[in-house]
């Protein structure tokens, strides 16, 4: 007998609110520049409500980390992701209420660009999907990614830990079968690439925040184009060895591998200039044996360590922290990546 059950129209009520947190990261952990990085157990939460279908308004509410600086409408980083993922995927324009709640420092070397985007596209990609489904990750970090311009921020905000990304194209290599013919393998997928690796929960951050900022951009055009080969060959040794030295279960000789993984010779002497002090702090802690570098773009300075180093670190930054423009943050490693929930 067919009940009523039956024939009623099964009707999906998508929620209004969407709630999205995202890690702070670190990329290129010295020698893996624009391929590795790290999530940090510092975030930022940013809540999304929609209103009326047809309604443009846009109302930002910003506490915390850029408050004072941050733009309040369609410009701001956020919305202006937000709006042009929901178009893309073809949801409608509505009335459009963020609050976000900011920990994480920006343009510091900490990701925040990345939290940006990685919030922006989870917040359309979760108003877009069944809200019983889960939060498609494959299709934010692709897309966040792509927006970003290089992949290492992302994919740590997005799935935690450590990650090693990488862009395919198919003509990065002239690739041909013997017959002549192109090579067609359906496995083989053009576009941003990620492996998440475990970290030990033994390895704890530490995060030298200054009270000055630097752009990226400003410190990506302080790159030169090419590099000496026996520069490459010094970090692709070194860049290899950074799963293993964050894996490794601890102990003295971790500390050391450390040390050798996060060696660099591709962008932190070419962009010292902009960053003396914290060029010099950094220096000046790998001269005491500790796995220190610069964070992302820079400013920050971050060391990476097996067991607790609080006492040592003050000490032999005593002179920044008590200058009072540096400040030294403790962190975790973060293993969620991006996290939504809906109301
Ligand atoms: N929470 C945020 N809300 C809106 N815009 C943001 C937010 N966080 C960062 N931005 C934008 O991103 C800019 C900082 O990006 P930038 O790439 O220079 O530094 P970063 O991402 O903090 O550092 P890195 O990429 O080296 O880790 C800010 O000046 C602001 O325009
Ligand atoms: N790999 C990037 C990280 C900052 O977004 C850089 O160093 O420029």
């Amino acid at each position: 007998m067919m009940g009523e059950a039956n024939i009623m129209t099964t009707v999906v009520n998508h929620s209004d609110t969407v709630h999205v947190s995202v890690p702070a990261t670190s990329a290129n952990l010295g020698s893996g520049f624009d391929s590795v990085g790290l999530a940090l157990d510092r975030r930022d939460h940013v809540t999304f409500t929609l209103g009326d279908v047809g309604d443009s308004s846009v109302e930002v509410e910003i506490h915390g980390e850029g408050e004072d600086a941050l733009p309040r409408d369609e410009s701001n980083l956020i919305v202006h992701t937000f709006l042009g993922a929901c178009e893309a995927l073809g949801l409608p324009r509505r009335a459009l209420r963020m609050v976000a709640e900011n920990r994480i420092p920006q343009a510091r070397g900490m990701g925040s660009s990345a939290e940006a985007i990685v919030t922006a596209t989870a917040a359309a990609r979760a108003f877009a999907q069944d809200p019983a489904s889960s939060l498609d990750r494959e299709y934010v970090f692709a897309h966040a990614a792509e927006i970003e311009g290089h992949p290492d921020n992302v994919a740590p905000a997005v799935y935690g830990g450590l990650t090693v990304s990488w862009h395919y194209r198919h003509n990065d290599e002239n690739l041909q079968d013997v017959n002549g013919g192109a090579i067609q393998d359906a496995s083989i997928v053009e576009g941003f690439h990620t492996v998440n690796y475990l970290v030990s929960p033994e390895i704890a951050a530490y995060v030298f925040v200054p009270d000055f900022s630097l752009s990226t951009n400003k410190a990506r055009r302080s790159l030169p184009d090419t590099v000496p080969y026996a520069d490459a060959v010094f970090n692709v040794s070194r860049a290899g060895l950074l799963p293993a030295a964050l894996e490794s279960a601890g102990g003295e000789s971790s500390n050391e591998l450390l040390f050798y993984a996060t060696q660099d010779r591709l962008h932190q002497s070419y962009r010292s200039q902009l960053m003396p002090q914290s060029a010099a702090l950094m220096h000046s802690l790998r001269a005491h044996g500790y796995a220190a570098m610069i964070s992302g773009a820079g400013p920050c300075v971050i060391v990476l360590h097996y067991g607790e180093i609080s006492q040592e670190l003050r000490q032999l930054a005593g002179e920044q922290l008590e200058s009072g423009h540096w400040n030294l943050l403790n962190l975790p490693i973060d293993s969620q990546g991006v996290r939504v929930t809906r109301d």
